[in-house]
Formats: C-alpha cells, sequence, structure tokens
C-alpha cells in the first residue's frame, strides 16, 4: 500500500459499495494536480440514467467503491501550471469522458468520445493507475481538455444536465445533418435525455412528436416543452396514424424493446437513433429497413467541441433544462424515483450545499 502524498487532497464523494447501488459517504484523494490539471471544487451534478446502469452493474463491468456522476458543474479552485483555457474561479463542466489517447482517427478528428482508449470520468482507471470517480464529491481534478467553460447566462445548476443528456441529443442530430429546419422528428421516451431532445429539436426549428410509453407526460409535454404531437406507444391506433411521418427518432428507453413499432413511424430514408445502454440484443426483421431504406444507428455523448456548441446554442435559443435539484442526502431516493419514472425530468445534486459526510 502506498503513502498518501502530501499534496494530495482528500475529497469526500457518494460511492456505491456494491451492485445495490446504495450511495453512501466515501472518502479518497484526489491526484497530484499535473501540469495541464484543472481542480474544481463540485457544485452541482446531474444524475443520468447510466448512472443508474452503473452502480448496478446493469453492463457486468462495474467495480466498487463507485462514486458516479457524470453531469458536473463546479468553480476552478486550482490549476496546473500548463493550463492556458481556465483561471481559478471560473465555472467549468465536466462530462462523461476524462481522457482519451490523443493520436488515433477519433482523437485526431475531435470526436474523442469515439476513442478505443478513453477514459470514463468513473468506473475507469487513469493513466496513473487510480480508479476515476465522478462528480457526486466535493472535488474533481480533470485534465484541461475535458473541461468546458459555463458561458455566462447558464444558471450551473441548469447547465449540468446540458453535459451529457444536452449534447447527447445534439451531436446525432448535427453529425446526422439532421438540423434542419421542418425536419419531423421523434423524441421516443420523454426523461432527462428526451426532454432536452425536445427541447434541442424544437429550436431547430422541428416538428416535435414525443413518443411516450404512458399519457401521464401528455399536458406537460405539449404545454411546457412545446412537443407538437404525442403519441403513446401501447396506442395502436395513434401510432398507425402516425405510420410514415418522421426523418427520425431519437429513442431513448433504457430497457429492452421493440423497434419495430418505431421503424413503421420513420418515412424513406428515416434514422432510428439508439441512445438507451441496452444489454441485451435488440431485433427486427430486415424488410422493417430495406423497404424505406431506413438506418438504425447509434450515437455516443457528443465531443468536447459539440459540449462547447450545445452550451452555446442552449444559451442563444433561451434554452435550459427542467430540473429538481436535491440535496446529497436525498440522491438514493432520486436514483429510486429515477428508475420508476418518476422525475421532471433530471434530478440535479447541489453538492456544494450539502453535508457531504451525513450518512443516509
Ligand atoms: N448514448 C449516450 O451517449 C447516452 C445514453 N444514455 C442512456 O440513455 C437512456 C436514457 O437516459 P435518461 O434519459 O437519463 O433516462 P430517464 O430514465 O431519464 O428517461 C428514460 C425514459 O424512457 C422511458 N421508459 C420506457 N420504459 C422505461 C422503463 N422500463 N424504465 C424507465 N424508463 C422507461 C420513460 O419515458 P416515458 O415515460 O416517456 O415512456 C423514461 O422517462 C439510458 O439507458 C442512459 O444510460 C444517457 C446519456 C447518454
Ligand atoms: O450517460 C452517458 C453514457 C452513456 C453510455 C453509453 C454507452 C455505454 O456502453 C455506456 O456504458 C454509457
Ligand atoms: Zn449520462
Ligand atoms: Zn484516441
Amino acid at each position: 500500500m502506498g503513502s498518501v502524498d502530501a499534496s494530495e487532497t482528500t475529497v469526500t464523494g457518494w460511492a456505491a459499495r456494491d451492485a445495490t447501488g446504495h450511495l453512501s459517504p466515501y472518502t479518497y484523494t484526489l491526484r497530484k494536480t499535473g501540469p495541464e490539471d484543472v481542480v474544481l471544487k463540485v457544485k452541482y451534478c446531474g444524475i443520468c440514467h447510466t448512472d443508474i446502469h452503473q452502480v448496478k452493474n446493469d453492463l457486468g463491468a462495474s467495480k466498487y467503491p463507485m462514486v458516479p456522476g457524470h453531469e458536473v458543474v463546479g468553480e476552478v479552485v486550482e490549476v496546473g501550471p500548463e493550463v492556458s483555457k481556465y483561471r481559478v474561479g471560473d465555472v467549468v463542466g465536466v462530462g462523461v469522458i476524462v481522457g482519451c489517447c490523443r493520436d488515433c482517427r477519433p482523437c485526431k478528428a475531435n470526436v474523442e468520445q469515439y476513442c478505443n482508449k478513453k477514459i470514463w470520468s468513473y468506473n475507469d482507471v487513469y493513466t496513473d493507475g487510480r480508479p476515476t470517480q465522478g462528480g457526486f464529491a466535493s472535488a474533481m481534478v480533470v485534465d484541461q481538455k475535458f473541461v468546458v467553460k459555463i458561458p455566462a447566462g447558464l444558471a450551473p445548476e441548469q447547465a449540468a444536465p446540458l453535459l451529457c443528456a444536452g449534447v447527447t441529443v445534439y451531436s446525432p442530430l448535427k453529425h446526422f445533418g439532421l438540423m434542419t429546419p421542418g425536419l419531423r422528428g421523434g423524441i421516443l421516451g420523454l426523461g432527462g435525455v428526451g426532454h432536452m431532445g425536445v427541447k434541442v429539436a424544437k429550436s431547430m426549428g422541428h416538428h416535435v412528436t414525443v413518443i411516450s410509453s404512458s399519457n401521464k407526460k401528455r399536458a406537460e409535454a405539449v404545454d411546457d416543452l412545446g412537443a407538437d404531437e404525442y403519441l403513446v406507444s401501447s396506442d395502436a391506433d395513434q401510432m398507425a396514424a402516425a405510420a410514415d411521418s418522421l426523418d427520425y427518432i431519437i429513442d431513448t428507453v433504457p430497457v429492452k424493446h421493440p423497434l419495430e413499432p418505431y421503424l413503421a413511424l420513420l418515412k424513406m430514408d428515416g434514422k432510428l437513433v439508439l441512445m438507451g445502454v441496452i444489454a441485451e440484443p435488440l431485433s427486427f426483421v430486415s424488410p422493417m429497413v430495406m423497404l424505406g431504406r431506413k438506418t438504425i444507428t447509434g450515437s455516443f455523448i457528443g465531443s468536447m467541441d459539440e459540449t462547447e456548441e450545445v452550451l452555446k446554442f442552449c444559451v442563444d435559443k433561451g434554452l435550459t433544462s427542467q430540473i429538481e435539484v436535491v440535496k446529497m442526502d436525498y440522491v438514493n431516493q432520486a436514483l429510486e424515483r429515477l428508475e420508476r419514472n418518476d422525475v421532471r425530468y433530471r434530478f440535479v445534486v447541489d453538492v456544494a450545499g450539502s453535508n457531504l459526510e451525513d450518512v443516509a
């Protein structure tokens, strides 16, 4: 066992210890600040459904203790000597990725989220051999390449969900040429990612149809988020009436589900973009894509450049996320409520305003 370097900072985070996914206080040390590192005091951190997948070991690769959280907004409290982009006092964000090889094709094309050597902000191992730990903690140390400035005009708690949910919808719309005004888009699953999908797509001038598992969110989808239409996926008549009507569907459902009902909603050349992390095979018969030359594809968060872009896009368009701010001592209830689809639409933990030593 190595001893703790005098220059290492001790922090408290809330960690899962096993696949029950229950979080409780956990003390660990941050690496010594490197030349290009930014140290941030965490202010807010959103709760993404991926945090549930990870703490509950849905993908079978979880390592514990695990401090989740990858929609992190904080204040810079220290910078390494070669940090040029940030200064102490800046409000900054960190998302899903904190490292990449910088040498492969995706890295050279500035789509580092597709680097095979990417380093996840938690449940991974950093270049120094330490486990990475996420944003449900008092502080993080992150290479400046994986830090973004939160622009003036965005409240820090509002900005947090943009660092994963926001960029996750923005990136495929941009990459697949789906930013053109007038397109007809579908958002399947109105949760954290889905509600940003409605907002971003509406701001691009799209006609947006929410496709939901129940009628419960209809009024809020139309009245608050600005959706143009609302389909309940189990209503065969509504689904049949909407056949062949959409240019794309952003599918955010986090569990196994049939694809064919949604492929049927697409026009010729329409795209079904899978977002949900589902560790089981999904199926469809080939004519469902052949007859109409439809595409089933996927997309993973967005690049650092796109993260900066979506933040600016939201400021320019006056977009915010719709959030419920909670303290850390509520994080386990928040995770349970998120899992049972009981949040409108993202929990954000007020980390700096919480007593992190409290045991739930
Ligand atoms: N590809 C990527 O880069 C990213 C992937 N993800 C993944 O996307 C998925 C969605 O994430 P997020 O938006 O945070 O999740 P949420 O839980 O906030 O939203 C998921 C939505 O899917 C619908 N849904 C349908 N069936 C279920 C079910 N059995 N349980 C829960 N929800 C259901 C619900 O909408 P409704 O009530 O309308 O049916 C729900 O609100 C997750 O799998 C997450 O890991 C997240 C971020 C980035
Ligand atoms: O929430 C962001 C992360 C998404 C994600 C996508 C795919 C995958 O295998 C993951 O483990 C996470
Ligand atoms: Zn996420
Ligand atoms: Zn790379």
